[in-house]
């Protein structure tokens, strides 16, 4: 997770182009496998500098998946996310949602995507209903249904007692929870979240799980990036591991995790991180100044 924008950064997180970007290649033909799955990347590269944050990456992630991606900080989730959303443009690779290739229709692969991004920038100086209808309404959806979605979303999400309450005001859980509803009133059939749970009270991070299993239960695919494996373990039907911009692992979460007993002790494993020891900090708590 970094604050800094890149210049490469796509600004606004419903901003949509549309049609083709120049030059980008239009030849959907060559990854027929894209049409049955949520998401499907192939050769996914992007640097910063001198630094590889993804490193030619292949992945797909079935429809109806609750997929959870993994690693250790700096491995490449938010960069692979902010690529797959169409925040962030690709030094190279191919990437469709849905069966849509992102970089090369980009209004068609956001109509089918809901996205929870890292650093939420939202509409300050508007009230949860405010927002949810002015995003609605940006979405073109009609303002009747906009209207319904939103209230039922709100109350279901646990936000309808905030009322007036300006988003500037709310805590870190409910900012979460509107976001959330942001990404689901237009009913997409992929929901792509970055780290969705942190830094939410246990409550709203009940409700949270409680809808996206619904929103799985009915269909949907959600795709979330975690560091806590106890959470993946508990929702993921499906996982994908990186480390240093590649991908180490992915599939159903029990082929993951193979003969470890828990997707901790796999993911120490396949980070390269179970050689961590108790050596050193003698000194720690020796002083009883
Ligand atoms: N805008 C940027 N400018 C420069 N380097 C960046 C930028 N964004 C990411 N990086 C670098 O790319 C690498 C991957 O970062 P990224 O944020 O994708 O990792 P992450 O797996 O999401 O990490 P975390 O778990 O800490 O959120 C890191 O080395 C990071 O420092």
């Amino acid at each position: 997770m970094t604050d800094t924008p890149h210049p490469d950064q796509v600004s606004g997180s419903t901003t949509a182009t549309s049609g083709a970007l120049p030059g980008y290649p239009t030849d959907h033909a060559a990854y027929p496998e894209a049409a049955g799955q949520a998401v499907t990347i192939r050769g996914l590269r992007k640097s910063f500098g001198q630094r590889v944050a993804v490193d030619d990456l292949d992945l797909d992630v079935p429809r109806g998946s609750f997929f959870g991606l993994v690693g250790p900080n700096g491995a490449g989730k938010t960069t692979t996310l902010s690529m797959v959303t169409g925040l962030l443009r690709p030094d190279s690779g191919r990437i469709f949602v849905a069966g849509v290739d992102v970089w090369g229709d980009p209004v068609g692969a956001k109509a089918r995507m809901g996205v929870l991004p890292d650093g939420l920038r939202l509409f300050e100086r508007l009230s949860g209903p405010e927002l949810l209808s002015y995003l609605g309404r940006l979405r073109g959806m009609p303002a009747e249904t906009v209207t319904s979605r939103a209230t039922e979303l709100l109350h279901v999400l646990d936000l309808d007692e905030a009322g007036g309450k300006l988003v500037a005001d709310y805590s870190t859980g409910m900012r979460k929870k509107i976001t959330l509803a942001a990404a689901l009133l237009h009913s997409p059939p992929v929901l792509l979240l970055d780290e969705p749970l942190e830094a939410v009270d246990p409550v709203s991070a009940r409700i949270i799980r409680t809808v996206l299993s619904r929103y799985t239960g009915a269909g949907g695919t959600v795709i979330f990036s975690s560091h806590v494996m106890a959470l993946v373990e508990g929702l993921c039907s499906h996982v994908a591991v990186m480390s240093r911009g590649r991908l180490v692992a992915s599939g159903p979460l029990a082929e993951v995790r193979g003969s470890a007993s828990s997707l901790d002790d796999a993911f120490m494993h396949l980070v390269g991180a179970d050689e961590v020891g108790e050596g050193g900090l003698s000194w720690l708590g020796s002083s009883q100044a």
